[in-house]
């Protein structure tokens, strides 16, 4: 049953700038439920730092929100807080992992006073407990020999180290919410893919739900229990994790899926979408992806889809979903995913 710790309603976030107004993110709605990973996945652009840049206060002076968006948190709207409000929730009750180690750490403090940093401030532990408390958190997420390297500065870690660090900083507080963006992207493979497995681990122990951006479908197959796929500022489709993998129904969603590798992908069978993402100083009428979209209908340039009901846990916003637009025959790897889908229903109504 869903139990959403945070709720965005119609979230809009405009910015002014010299050339007019960028409408970057444009009425995104989503839960966060208790304990749950959401991936919000899109293309470069698509809104994904806006909207969590959003959710913890930290918008540029640009930004314009209008009144009626929500981000409804422990009964409060988050857009109502004052600054000195979000100090305490901000790094406390919702912390971030971003995406570069090095600029989320301070160059010229001590490692281990960077993670008791936010236990004296926000725990008002005394600085001798906050470290002892540090170095159960450097041991916990995996720094070897963590006594000898308390004292070190970030510039002496390697950046995969680092990224632990800046884990440990965050999940100090134990906060509810933790967003990661892109919190690997910096990172090679197979450190990538231990900094993945620690989150995951972490999580079962705190509980914390985590919102996890990334443009990269492959990683999110791992981490996520659900999945809502950003375009152009809208959340175009979102479902449950194997309702987005094998059974997509947004082409964008299409798009993704097939530039993503995967495990028997023939060598020359990738393909990138083409073309660009619009003009967010001017958005298109009708479907922002209609121009990109080789499955797009006549309805597409002059209206914007709705959510179409998938399944309880699946929407999609096409028109293809419509009933009465034409039956269209998806690319064959998506074909396969859906009769990967076929099978794992068939498999669930058996058992
Ligand atoms: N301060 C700002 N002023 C004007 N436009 C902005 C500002 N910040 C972001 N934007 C615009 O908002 C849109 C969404 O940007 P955002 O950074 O959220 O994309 P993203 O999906 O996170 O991309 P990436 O993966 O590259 O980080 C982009 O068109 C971007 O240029």
């Amino acid at each position: 049953m869903s139990n959403p710790i945070l709720k965005v309603e119609n979230l809009h976030v405009n910015f002014n700038t010299y050339a007019g107004t960028v409408q970057a993110i444009r009425d995104v709605s989503f839960d966060l439920n208790k304990g749950e990973t959401l991936a919000i996945v899109g293309e470069s652009g698509s809104g994904k730092s806006v909207t969590t840049k959003t959710l913890m206060g930290l918008n540029a002076k640009n930004a314009l929100i209008p009144d009626n968006s929500r981000l409804i948190f422990k009964d409060r709207n988050l857009l109502d807080l004052k600054e000195e409000e979000w100090q305490s929730v901000r790094g406390n009750e919702i912390a971030m992992i971003f995406q570069d180690p090095m600029t989320s750490l301070d160059p010229t403090m001590r490692i281990g006073m960077q993670i008791a940093e936010p236990l004296m401030k926000h725990r008002k532990m005394k600085k001798v407990a906050a470290l002892a408390r540090a170095l159960e958190l450097m041991k916990g997420v995996g720094i070897p020999n963590a006594e000898e390297h308390i004292n070190d500065y970030p510039h002496q870690w390697s950046g995969g180290m680092r990224q632990r660090a800046v884990i440990a900083i965050a999940l100090a507080v134990d906060p509810e919410i933790l967003i990661a963006d892109e919190p690997t992207t910096a990172l090679d493979v197979t450190i990538q893919a231990q900094i993945l497995k620690l989150m995951k681990e972490l999580q079962k122990d705190t509980g914390s739900s985590i919102i996890f951006i990334t443009h990269d479908l492959g990683v999110v197959a791992g981490m996520a229990n659900r999945v809502a796929v950003m375009y152009a500022g809208k959340i175009v489709e979102y479902g449950t994790v194997d309702e987005i993998f094998f059974n997509p129904q947004h082409p964008y969603t299409w798009g993704l899926l097939n530039s993503m590798p995967t495990t028997d992908t023939k060598v020359g069978s990738l393909v990138a979408i083409p073309g660009t993402p619009p003009d967010l100083l001017d958005p298109p009428t009708g479907d922002a992806f209609a121009s990109r979209n080789e499955y797009a209908l006549a309805i597409d340039l002059k209206e914007e889809p709705p959510f179409f009901r998938v399944s309880d846990t699946h929407y999609a916003a096409t028109w293809l979903l419509d009933e009465r637009a034409p039956k269209v025959t998806p690319p064959v790897q998506i074909q396969r995913r859906w009769e990967r889908w076929r099978e794992i229903q068939g498999q669930e109504a058996q058992s």
